[in-house]
């Protein structure tokens, strides 16, 4: 659905070009949620104001459903932006209007439908996003997590096929930022809606994308599918997201491993190994003993999976894991 192909992006200032995105390339699956993680200045509002020409590229080829946009003309430019919708962190409500006629503005600006039709579509999707009886109310007397669903109920009201998200649940708390995602992730499985989403926070990554991207000055230094990147993080940029978000000190932990004996190894399930007895009977079979070290069992969208950090000790440790391989879980051996 997008494809960004060497896409590079400098901003001009006093004469001088400030580089944002040096070589940027990704591609993102039609139907899918995909993630860009960076800390502040790493491009990301950059990068996702690319998608729909909020921001011109200064090199490379931004292609939306096999179309290169950078070449569109005005008019065509005002069509991928109904093709487009997006969400922002401080919502951008229109203050003086009402709830429905913030969701009824950009059906008025692009002119298809009678004045029926639009109060029946603002009905359908105030109704979509669970504000059916705030219609006649003024952003002012919302909730922040109420007018992130107004902002929605907006993005959609053109039936977009891509929605950006920019930093669209900075500005909530984790309760309602929990919600918003939620209803994301339901509006991305009814509509087939594609959903780009930029953020500072890995447990927005790991509720609701499919894959994503981490972004370091300018350039994407990982890209992966969510339980690959939040599991196995390779780039050290990821490794801190990825241990900030699971209260992770790597260091601390190496030198408590110190004084263990054995081999220490971390076990990583995915899917429904995470669930099985598989410990207790491979520790049986090998006469093998061991002592959990550090461990986690969690969600990665719809994904249980699970990382224990083992100290291995007895008559067969390597019998034991090749059982673990045997079994599909991935086995690293730490010491
Ligand atoms: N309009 C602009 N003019 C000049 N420089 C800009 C402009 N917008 C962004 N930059 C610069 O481009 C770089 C990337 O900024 P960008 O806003 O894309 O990062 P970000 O990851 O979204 O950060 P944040 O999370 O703080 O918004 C930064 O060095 C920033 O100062």
């Amino acid at each position: 659905m997008i494809k960004l192909e060497n896409v590079s992006k400098a901003y001009r200032v006093d004469g001088r070009d400030i580089p944002a995105l040096a070589g940027v390339s990704l591609s993102v699956t039609a139907g899918s949620v995909f993630g860009i993680i960076g800390h502040s200045g790493a491009g990301k509002s950059t990068l996702i104001r690319l998608i729909n020409l909020l921001e011109r590229p200064t090199g490379g080829r931004i292609l939306l459903d096999g179309e290169d946009v950078t070449e569109l003309n005005a008019s065509a430019l005002r069509g991928l932006r109904q093709q487009v919708g997006m969400i922002f962190q401080h919502f951008n409500l229109l203050g003086s209007k009402t709830i429905a006629e913030n969701v009824a503005f950009p059906l008025k600006i692009a002119g298809a439908l009678n004045k029926a039709q639009i109060a029946q579509r603002v009905d359908e999707l105030l109704a979509l996003v669970g504000l059916t009886d705030h219609r006649d109310k003024y952003p002012a007397q919302l909730s922040g997590g109420q007018k992130q669903r107004v902002g929605i109920a907006r993005a959609l009201a053109n039936r977009p096929k891509v929605l950006l998200c920019d930093e669209a649940t900075s500005a909530l708390d984790p309760q309602t930022t929990q919600s918003v995602l939620q209803l994301l992730l339901d509006i991305n499985k009814r509509l087939g809606l594609t959903i780009v989403l930029i953020t500072h926070e890995m447990d927005v990554i790991r509720s609701i994308c499919d894959r994503v991207a981490v972004i370091d000055g300018g350039l994407i230094v990982e890209e992966g599918p969510v339980t690959q990147v939040f599991l196995h993080p390779k780039h050290p940029t990821t490794r801190r997201f990825v241990f900030e978000a699971e209260h992770i000190d790597e260091n601390k932990q190496y030198d408590d491993y110190q004084h263990v004996e054995g081999k220490i190894v971390r076990l990583t399930f995915i899917g429904e190994s995470t669930y099985q007895p598989i410990l207790g009977s491979v520790a049986r079979d090998c006469a093998v003993d061991f002592s959990i070290l550090a461990g986690r069992i969690e969600r990665i969208k719809d994904t249980p999976c699970g990382q224990l950090t083992l100290a291995l000790s007895g008559h067969d440790v390597d019998a034991a894991l090749a059982r673990f391989s045997a079994e599909g879980i991935d086995v690293e051996v730490l010491r």
